[in-house]
């Protein structure tokens, strides 16, 4: 077991939102309010300390609550340079990373992850059909090793994960819940979706 004072929470909303046309994805408006703002759901009250990610707009961000970090290096370097500044910042031995861009998490996600670890020291979620590899838990312990792949040049997640002692874990039951959002039209498609599903009065 993992207690949840052992655990920090790191919201990932550094990217540049190309196919959002170059917008802060992360706080574009999301049935009534910023993107960023849904990733929080699983987290709070899970975690000890809830950390966002952003090299945008850090005043915009620390509007929803919780403490805003960039980048440790500047230049847009992917997502893997946000979960090293994430772990650089954190102050406990775990980390629950969770992408900006998907409203619908599973609420129980950071259980999930923590059960479904065993003994390893990176959790990932698994759809049933694919790897998400920003939904992921993992041990700050790692972070040093994680600098030094970076300074050899790694960008690629999965990369670095398979050359640790990872494991999937199985949400397929939950598939619908890690649907993410790259255009304004999956911003359409999934506002839809979440008014059909529960409609307001
Ligand atoms: N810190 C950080 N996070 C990133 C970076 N690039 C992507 N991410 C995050 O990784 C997650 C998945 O990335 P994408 O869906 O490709 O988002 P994006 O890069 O902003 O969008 P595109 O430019 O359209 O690819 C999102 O939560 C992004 O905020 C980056 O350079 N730095
Ligand atoms: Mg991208």
């Amino acid at each position: 077991m993992i207690h949840r004072h052992a655990l920090t929470g790191l919201v990932l909303a550094g990217g540049q939102g190309r196919r959002m046309g170059g917008r802060d994805k992360g706080l574009e408006a999301f049935a009534g309010r910023p993107l960023a703002s849904h990733a929080l759901t699983p987290l709070r009250g899970r975690v000890a300390e809830v950390l966002i990610n952003a090299n945008r707009h850090p005043e915009a961000y620390a509007a929803l609550g919780e403490r805003v970090i960039p980048d440790l290096e500047a230049g847009y370097q992917g997502p893997l340079m946000g979960i090293y500044s994430g772990l650089r910042a954190a102050a406990t031995d775990w980390v629950v990373v969770v992408p900006c861009d998907s409203p619908a998490l599973p609420d129980d996600l950071v259980a999930r992850l923590v059960a479904g670890r065993g003994s390893a020291d990176i959790a990932v979620a698994h759809d049933g059909e694919r790897l998400h590899p920003v939904v992921a838990l993992i041990r700050r312990a790692l972070v040093d090793d994680l600098g030094r792949a970076l300074a050899a040049g790694e960008r690629k997640i999965d990369r670095w994960y398979a050359r640790h002692d990872w494991r999937a874990v199985d949400m397929a039951d939950r598939a619908e819940a890690f649907a993410n959002l790259n255009t304004p039209d999956d911003k359409r498609r999934l506002e839809a979706r979440r008014r059909r599903e529960s409609p307001q009065p």
